[in-house]
């Protein structure tokens, strides 16, 4: 196992007395890339800035490498933590070349050319080093700023929204050529996002967070396949909810049918449960005598999204594959595919529409 770099303990911190995170414990591994997902607002950039040492903290620690940078009353200025940082807005010095720039950290180093040269080459910028920020394209500008960010020699870098200027396609390939680069030099990061899909492309460990508390840190696939609380759940991969109740330890009566988990459930049987479903654990199925009728469906390219009205009036989603084309209003057989049930204690009224992500695109009778 390798080494701790970044270990943040019970961390409460804000602005003013008003208190943002509140008991955010997490640790990072040297050479892993960590990210902070979460809502806007939820307190992702105030952690990020504590730890860079620009806010104080109000309880618990920060500690860097094993040594103590925040506690409440101390504070190791931002200049001596060893901390890069990547911003969204690129923030280059426009009066500086290319080159000038990635430099600007280590002036007073004997070997800055050389350094220079090899971050311009890391970064696939060789032979922009003369020009200045405003003649690059955001893209450009990005690996700039990454490069100088890298040339200290960072404990820890830390990249507050890196890609949200950039759009689609630029973003997913530079989201992953960042990745590649901090993984071929070992450098251990934290990133700060709101997007699920980048979160989970760049980094190996990832925290949810709610309202300025961790609901987990975790990898991404336990994120996905083992949220530990409903708002993981819901937050991540479209999923939503069935009410249903516990049958035996491992069996779970739904308005789908009595659907079977792969472990026993630590809720007595009899309990109201929550099973939380995606959509791609509904699948036609002809034979079924489980029946929904189409009301909603987005196109998404490769896949269409349906949404499925059952004979209850609930409603579920399913994904098909885009030539398997049904046209509102259809009734379809279908059944339940989950092999791996996630469950919940019941908490309120089960609105699957309000938890739904793609809500907004699925207007009644919007397409055919
Ligand atoms: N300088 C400040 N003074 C007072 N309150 C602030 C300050 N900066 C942020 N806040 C508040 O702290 C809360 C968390 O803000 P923060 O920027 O950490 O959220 P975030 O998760 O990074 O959000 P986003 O994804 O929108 O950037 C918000 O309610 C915000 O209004």
């Amino acid at each position: 196992m390798s080494q701790i770099v970044l270990e943040l303990n019970h961390l409460s911190c804000g602005y003013d007395s008003h208190p943002i995170v509140q008991d955010l414990s997490l640790h990072l591994r040297a050479g892993d890339i960590g990210c902070l997902l979460g809502p806007s607002g939820c307190g992702k950039t105030t952690t990020l800035r504590s730890i860079a040492g620009f806010e104080p903290v109000t309880a618990g620690e920060i500690r860097l490498q094993g040594e103590v940078m925040s506690s409440p009353g101390q504070r190791v200025p931002p200049e001596q933590r060893r901390i890069g940082m990547v911003f969204q807005d690129y923030a280059l010095f426009p009066h500086l070349t290319v080159a000038e720039n990635i430099a600007f950290g280590i002036s007073k180093h004997p070997e800055r050319r050389r350094i220079v040269s090899e971050l311009l080459e890391l970064v696939n910028l060789d032979r922009l080093g003369k020009r200045y920020p405003h003649e690059l394209s955001g893209g450009q500008q990005q690996r700039v700023a990454l490069a100088r960010a890298l040339a200290p020699e960072p404990a820890l870098l830390l990249l507050d929204e890196p890609f949200s200027n950039l759009d689609g396609d630029l973003r997913r390939r530079l989201s992953a050529e960042v990745r590649d680069i901090l993984k071929t030099r070992g450098i251990s990061a934290l990133l700060v996002t709101h997007d699920q899909n980048e979160a989970f492309a760049v980094c190996d460990q990832v925290g949810v967070l709610r309202d300025g508390r961790l609901q987990q840190w975790d990898t991404p696939f336990n994120l996905y396949h083992e949220p530990a609380t409903p708002f993981v759940a819901s937050f991540i991969g479209q999923g939503y909810f069935i009410r249903g109740q516990l049958l035996t330890p491992d069996t779970v009566q739904t308005e789908l049918g009595v659907l079977r988990g792969d472990r026993a459930y630590q809720l007595p049987p009899g309990s109201a449960v929550d099973v939380l479903l995606r959509p791609d654990d509904i699948v036609g199925q002809a034979s079924s005598p489980l029946t929904a009728t189409i009301t909603g469906k987005v196109f998404l390219g490769a896949t269409t999204l349906y949404r499925l009205q059952l004979p209850t009036g609930s409603t579920v989603e399913t994904l098909f594959p885009s030539h398997d084309d049904h046209p509102l209003g259809e009734v379809l057989g279908i059944s339940v595919a989950a092999d791996h049930l996630v469950i919940f204690p019941a908490q309120g009224s089960v609105n699957v529409s309000a938890q739904l992500p793609l809500e907004q695109m699925l207007e009644e009778g919007d397409s055919d």
